[in-house]
């Protein structure tokens, strides 16, 4: 088995705000991250797909391929916008790295090709705080 990965980039704004919480929960909970008027990242995501090489090719898949579905179904949906506010699949949950990783998985899952099979999502929020997500 051999692991295959994509590096992409997005920036984008975002708050982190529990909307059951007071201002003030929310400030004392998420400090400087609850700030009502947003802030941003530069993203980095790191997606690992598995599977064998093909005989034909030497590629466990077309890493150009790859990029396209990922810019396709993640990258414009995020880059430039604000998480809380533009992006439909991350409706309604709150906009950690954690769940933003997570919801990357399930976009992508459905899209990969026949025979590759993602192994995991990685997501740098900033060059000190990053995610890692199995689909576990
Ligand atoms: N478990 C999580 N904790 C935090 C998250 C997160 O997504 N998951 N996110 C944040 C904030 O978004 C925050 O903006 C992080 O930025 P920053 O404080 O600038 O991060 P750094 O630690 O890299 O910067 P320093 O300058 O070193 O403080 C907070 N927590």
């Amino acid at each position: 088995m051999v692991y295959l990965t994509r590096v992409e980039h997005f920036n984008a704004a975002h708050k982190l705000y529990n909307p059951n919480w007071s201002k003030e929960q929310n400030e004392l909970v998420f400090g400087k991250c609850a700030n009502e008027h947003w802030h941003g990242h530069n993203y980095e995501l790191y997606v690992t797909v598995k599977g064998r090489p093909n005989p034909d090719t030497g590629f466990v898949c077309d890493v150009k391929a790859l990029s396209k579905i990922i810019n396709q179904y993640v990258i414009e949906q995020l880059d430039h916008k604000n998480l809380n506010m533009d992006v439909p699949f991350m409706k309604d949950q709150l906009c950690s790295t954690e769940n933003l990783a997570i919801a990357i998985w399930k976009q992508l899952l459905p899209q990969l090709p026949a025979g590759v099979q993602l192994h995991g999502i990685k997501l740098y929020e900033t060059p000190r705080i990053f995610v890692e997500y199995f689909g576990e």
